[in-house]
């Protein structure tokens, strides 16, 4: 579990997060969105202990980052896919490090196997890496330890359409067997397809949050019958709005509302449903208008 309560990070006078709080629960993926320069980043570089809150605090399975024993063991981050030495082998970037987590030589090539890098790919300098390649490098760091948590700033950057796809059977999995996992990500198909939560943030501060279900659950029903006029009516005499579209009318009324009613006023209906959810990126739109890097004078 990650918790954020009330972090704030000011640069001079400007506050790059403002008062952010938020929990990510263990067995779910958190997805973590907001436009350019929100403040992402820098919430992720505070709950890792990289920039020190102005106010506010954050834990990682219960205690500040700082305070963790061992911290690789039970965090994994990635942050920066460009963060690794370039001139070392990959292999090396994970060997090393798995030393300093005191876990066996072995381990390094554990993790290229768990991120799909080949032996040989492991041999060549991660100067001559691609992008994706870089990015399987650092997820493979951030498993190395094989931890409960995993803090991924943009994991899927650089990655083709089969690499995202991997990614995400990856973090799925993690989650599945009981971890945690915040994951920023700009692509908002990719958050939709695997969120479980969302925080969404815009200027520092957090716009919304909550389970993916519930923020992109559309409110409200869509029904068709053979005499929408009468069943405008009645719905509308029973106090509930009422739109007519091209296909039937939507209300406010729930499912349940809308038969009732429907059959109490003899009128024939011949579609009823939920109304239709509303995609992520048009919540992202909607909740980010006002946040966005559009409104900052040239
Ligand atoms: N070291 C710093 N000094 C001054 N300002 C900073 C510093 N780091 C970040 N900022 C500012 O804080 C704000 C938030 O930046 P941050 O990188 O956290 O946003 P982000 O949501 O991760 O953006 P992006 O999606 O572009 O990576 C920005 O206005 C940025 O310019």
């Amino acid at each position: 579990m990650i918790t954020a309560t009330h972090l704030t990070k000011r640069y001079r006078s400007t506050a790059a997060v403002d008062d952010v709080s938020f929990t990510a629960q263990p067995g779910r993926i958190t997805g973590f969105l907001g436009p350019n320069g929100a403040g992402k980043s820098t919430t992720m570089r505070m709950l890792v202990g990289l920039a020190a809150p102005t106010s506010g605090s954050s834990t990682i399975l219960g205690v500040p980052f700082r305070q963790l024993d061992n911290p690789g063991r039970h965090v994994g981050v990635l942050l920066d896919a460009g963060a690794q030495h370039p001139g070392r082998t990959g292999r090396e970037v994970l060997a090393l490090s798995a030393h300093l987590m005191g876990l066996g030589p072995g381990r390094a090539d554990e993790a290229l196997d768990l991120v799909g890098l080949t032996a040989k790919e492991g041999r060549g300098r991660v100067r001559g890496y691609s992008l994706g390649m870089r990015q399987r490098l650092g997820l493979a760091h951030a498993l190395l330890g094989d931890p409960a948590v995993l803090i991924l700033d943009e994991p899927s950057n650089g990655l083709d359409p089969a690499g995202i796809r991997w990614m995400r059977d990856i973090l799925t999995g993690f989650a599945a067997s009981g971890g945690t996992v915040l994951l920023s990500s700009h692509l908002l198909r990719e958050v939709e397809a695997v969120a479980d939560d969302l925080v969404i943030i815009g200027k520092g501060s957090i716009l919304a949050q909550g389970s993916a279900a519930e923020l992109l659950s559309g409110t409200g029903t869509q029904v068709r019958s053979l005499d929408d006029a009468t069943l405008q009516r009645v719905l509308e005499g029973a106090g509930f709005e009422v739109t007519p579209g091209t296909d039937g009318l939507t209300t406010t009324a729930t499912v349940d509302d809308v038969g009732r009613l429907a059959l109490a006023s003899g009128v024939a209906v011949i579609d009823l449903r939920p109304a239709a959810t509303t995609g992520l990126e048009e919540l992202f739109f909607t909740m980010t208008a006002q946040h966005g890097r559009e409104d900052v004078p040239a």
